[in-house]
């Protein structure tokens, strides 16, 4: 059987007091895109520096292409294209030497490709990586980051740096490409809008844990807007799992988890409602900043995200 991509099984990591990965625990597929989604701080970068090599985790297990990160960084960073979100470069070099330098550490290396991402991307060769500006940097980086053909690419908030034009381009066309030749990307972002066309799953980390993993097309489908009468809010199944909710003038507007289900139920009972598709990012921002205490509480039970382990 062939390994997944990454796995990810109950992993735990603290800075100090601070817990920062809390059990987490999630899959990649080969040859998926795979957005890893979360607020700031809460613990993307972290996760990867682990998937990398870069850090210890203090408990659970980690496979990145079959192998322990902890046992085998450096086979591990062979096969991996790696972005980091803030990719700091020997700025004495020009972009073409760097391209030179990097070859030897990586025997899949093809410098023909790297020197068409750098003409994609518009890399200036000639230019010291010390005169580049943030989004050059950025896309210096990637050229750097593709240019061994690895089996799996890992971006840490890569449009971070770049303008509207060249975050479109990447997605479309870079996003695209890695796609058509079979790649895993795992792309670690929190620009909704950006992941939303090219991902084929999508995980959402919150403070350390994943509150949500699921293809992006059934999470749509899944996770709905239900406007009802307040008075009607408690005909809701006490099991339902409500993400959000907010006063509508007379009614109230939740998101709820299993909204077929949901819908299926206030339709037996005859309730008037009318439900409303959300995207991506009203998905997000309601399991990660949902309002699940409000006055309008009382009348609807509220099962809210599982408490965290101690
Ligand atoms: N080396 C470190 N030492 C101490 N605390 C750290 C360290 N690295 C990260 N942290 C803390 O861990 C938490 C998670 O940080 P992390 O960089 O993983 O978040 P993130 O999800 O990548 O955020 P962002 O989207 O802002 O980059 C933060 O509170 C951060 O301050």
């Amino acid at each position: 059987m062939i390994d997944p991509a990454i796995e990810f099984i109950d992993v735990c990591k603290r800075f100090r007091k601070q817990e920062v990965l809390r059990d987490t625990t999630f899959r990649v597929e080969r040859g998926r895109t795979f957005a890893f989604l979360g607020r700031n701080a809460a613990g993307k970068t972290t996760a990867i520096s682990i998937m990398m090599g870069l850090l210890s985790r203090d408990a659970g297990s980690v496979r990145v292409l079959g192998l322990d990160p902890a046992t085998h960084p450096v086979e591990v960073r062979r096969r991996v294209g790696y972005l980091a979100e803030d990719q700091t470069m020997y700025g004495w070099m020009l972009c073409e030497e760097i391209l030179r330098f990097m070859a030897p550490f990586y025997p899949t290396w093809d410098h023909q490709l790297a020197l068409k991402y750098a003409k994609d991307f518009e890399v200036p060769l000639a230019t010291k990586i010390k005169h580049l500006s943030k989004g050059q940097n950025v896309r210096l980086g990637l050229v750097l980051a593709l240019a061994h053909r690895p089996e799996l690419v890992i971006l840490d908030d890569p449009a971070l740096g770049l303008d509207p034009i060249m975050r479109k381009q990447f997605n479309r066309d870079l996003i695209t490409h890695l796609q058509g030749e079979g790649r895993t990307v795992f792309y670690s972002s929190h620009l909704l809008y950006e992941v939303e066309p090219v991902a084929d799953e999508v995980a959402i980390l919150d403070a350390g844990k994943i509150v949500r993993h699921a293809e992006t097309e059934e999470l749509r489908r899944d996770v709905k807007q239900i406007v009802l009468h307040r008075e009607a809010a408690s005909q809701l199944a006490s099991e339902t799992r409500i993400l959000d909710q907010r006063p509508d003038g007379a009614d109230v507007a939740v998101i709820v988890e299993n909204a077929e289900t949901v819908i299926q139920k206030l339709a037996q009972v005859g309730v008037e409602h009318r439900i409303v598709d959300l995207n991506l990012d009203e998905i997000f921002e309601a399991y990660v900043a949902g309002k699940r205490s409000s006055p309008i509480a009382a009348t609807i039970r509220v099962a809210g995200p599982q408490p965290c382990d101690a």
